[in-house]
């Protein structure tokens, strides 16, 4: 047997790779997927292959910096893909980076490690329906603790003190690195200062699941040299050299799943996987599943791959000459995103940012992070999850809990019905962030300006989108549209938490950092103008969900709570686009517990085989 890194341009060892069977296939070596199959191949007498589009990043300093995150966006390591035109958006189309690479977008992401509310976990369950009980907060504590590697917080160079809940954290061996950076901008702290004297609360911990307020975030990062934690060196480069059993292969991206003649009862029986070798001459390969196929390549190749291989809709599938193998009209449906708004605010000349690095300051911070500190060290770092009694007026909370029972026909009754008691259980509904450079409209700020830019994201939209091949073609990106702005309440909430960024701009101690708005603006100041600056600048957090939802099958569910596909006898699906509903957080961290709680269930339903 070969086993370990294998890419697809490797000529010696590619046939044997092709001719070794598999019990396992999991597709996608991102996030989750590489949480799988680590977890899976701890069983040595089972085999297990991964099938990744992308290659190795671990030399890639733009990858492994933490404050270099964003810098490869657009490059061959992002699927870069671009959502339709969004009707209430003015027509735009949204960019959505994807990590294309071995840890998939654990790689491209801005490394903030935070978990979901307890109420969102709650909703998860009641819309999975029978036998979900164990996507609970109580019982998925387990896995989030067993994905993560934490280190507390210590104090830093401004002097503050960050707290943490040490109980709901986890030690594993292999696990992803959580860990505070050493270094904290003073802006930074001007943010955390000025919502506290709008009377945000202090959230301790954003991961013990009871997440409103704000808080000094964790980040996946190695505690000691300070780089990345992706699900590659979290999961995979501690244990693949003893892995006999693992074989990772990479420049090879999945094009459909093969069926077997045979079913198992009314269900179909996955027998492999076609991919293309793009290190290959795009040669069209067949690998071998014995047991079971995986599907992990994200909310929005998982729902490509099933279209593509017959597990849809009839009527989207069939016009494109793919035959319906198992009718399954949910596939691709509920896609749910966290949009959000950005407020630009120039800072005063002595204040360092990111931007315009370069010179003496590039110097002295490229030596200091050689040392595991100084300003590369620092992403996202203060983050405030906030409900809408903590910054909308009486008047405002009233209109909106009305706004939220307004109907939409993309929106099913019952998850607009849990949406609503998931808000007023205290799930937050807007996660504020400041980001320490120009995030705004253009591609970059002005030359010999710093900026730090507060962006407010939706976390519980009411408007619904779908992601659907339009051509039989696999190489060629499928239709995203999240439908943005489509429910009023999007709207409402959007240009008010954009309202609410300026106030603590422009009137908390944040004021003394502040040179002027770069945007929107002055020009904007009537609810009106605020609600054309959202058309016109809405984007997305990058965290689409809900395109494979664990759901009954009769409300358009893809999978049931064991994650397997409606339909089939061995398909199952772990990645992010399982969730039928969204939840108020970052999501790596419940990407990484989906995959353990994944594997323990694929593991717990072969222990005979
Ligand atoms: C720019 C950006 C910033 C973000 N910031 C944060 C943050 O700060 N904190 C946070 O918690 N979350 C953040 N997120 C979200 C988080 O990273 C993702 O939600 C999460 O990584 C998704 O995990 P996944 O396993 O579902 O998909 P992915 O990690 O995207 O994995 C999918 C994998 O499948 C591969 N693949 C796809 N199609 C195929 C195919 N046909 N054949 C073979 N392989 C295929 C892809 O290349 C990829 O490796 C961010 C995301 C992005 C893009």
């Amino acid at each position: 047997r070969v086993w370990g890194y294998i890419d697809t341009s490797n000529h010696l060892l590619l046939p044997t790779v092709l001719k070794q069977s598999y019990d396992f296939i999991v597709v996608g070596g991102g996030n989750t997927g590489l949480a799988v199959a680590s977890r899976l191949s701890e069983d040595k007498h089972k085999t297990v292959l991964v099938i990744e589009a992308g290659t190795s990043q671990v030399t890639n300093a733009g990858v492994s910096i933490p404050a270099e995150a964003g810098s490869t966006f657009l490059s061959d390591i992002d699927w870069a893909f671009y959502t339709a035109p969004q009707k209430k958006a003015n027509n735009r189309s949204v960019y959505w980076p994807r990590g294309k690479m071995l840890g998939g977008s654990s790689g491209l992401n801005f490394l903030a490690w935070t978990r979901p509310n307890e109420a969102d976990m709650t909703s998860i369950v009641n819309m999975a329906g029978t036998g979900a009980s164990s996507w609970s907060w109580k019982h998925m504590l387990s896995y989030f603790k067993k994905s993560e590697s934490y280190t507390s917080p210590t104090a830093n160079n401004q002097g503050v003190k960050r707290v943490d809940v040490p109980s709901v954290h986890g030690h594993a061996k292999v696990g992803v690195s959580a860990s505070y950076p050493p270094y904290l901008s003073s802006q930074f702290v001007g943010f955390f200062k000025g919502l506290r004297e709008l009377r945000v609360e202090v959230d301790q911990d954003l991961s013990d699941g009871q997440g409103e307020g704000v808080s000094y975030s964790a980040s996946s990062m190695d505690p000691i040299t300070r780089s990345r934690e992706t699900s590659d060196t979290a999961y995979i480069v501690p244990i693949v050299a003893g892995r006999t059993n693992l074989v990772v292969l990479t420049s090879a991206q999945a094009t459909k799943l093969t069926w077997a003649s045979k079913k198992s009862g009314s269900n179909v029986v996955a027998s492999g996987v076609n991919f293309v070798a793009t290190a290959k001459n795009h040669t069209t390969l067949h690998v071998t599943a014995k047991a079971e196929v995986i599907l992990s390549a994200g909310s929005i190749q998982t729902p490509q791959l099933l279209e593509l291989s017959g597990v849809g809709d009839p009527s989207i599938l069939n016009p494109l000459g793919i035959s319906t193998v198992v009718n399954l009209p949910g596939v691709g449906a509920n896609l749910q995103d966290h949009p959000g708004v950005v407020v630009v605010e120039k800072l005063k000349p002595a204040y360092q940012s990111l931007d315009n690095l370069s010179g003496v300051p590039l110097a002295t911070a490229v030596g200091e992070y050689a040392l595991g500190q100084g300003l590369l060290t620092q992403e996202l770092s203060v983050l405030a999850y906030l409900t809408g009694s903590s910054f909308l007026t009486k008047a405002e909370q009233a209109e909106a809990l009305a706004l939220s029972k307004t109907p939409n026909a993309a929106l099913p009754k019952k998850q607009q019905a849990q949406m609503i008691a998931n808000l007023a259980a205290g799930s937050p509904v807007v996660e504020f962030l400041s980001i320490n450079v120009y995030f705004g409209e253009s591609a970059s700020g002005a030359t010999n300006e710093s900026y730090i830019s507060l962006a407010s994201c939706i976390q519980h939209s009411f408007s619904r989108g779908s992601i659907h091949i339009s051509t039989a073609d696999p190489l060629t990106a499928p239709t995203i549209d999240p439908s943005y702005l489509q429910h009023p309440f999007d709207m409402f909430i959007l240009s008010k938490a954009a309202q609410f960024m300026r106030k603590v701009a422009q009137k908390t101690s944040l004021s003394k950092f502040i040179s002027g708005e770069a945007e929107p603006g002055t020009g904007v100041q009537s609810e009106c103008e605020w609600e054309e600056y959202v058309r016109e600048s809405i984007r997305t957090e990058y965290h689409p969900i809900g395109t494979a939802s664990m759901m009954p099958r009769a409300e358009k569910g893809v999978v049931d709570p064991r994650l397997t596909v409606y339909g089939t006898s061995n398909v199952r699906v772990a990645d992010l686009s399982i969730l039928p509903l969204h939840v108020s957080t970052h999501p790596q961290s419940l990407a990484y517990a989906i995959g353990e709680k994944a594997a323990a269930m694929i593991l717990a339903d072969h222990q005979d085989c």
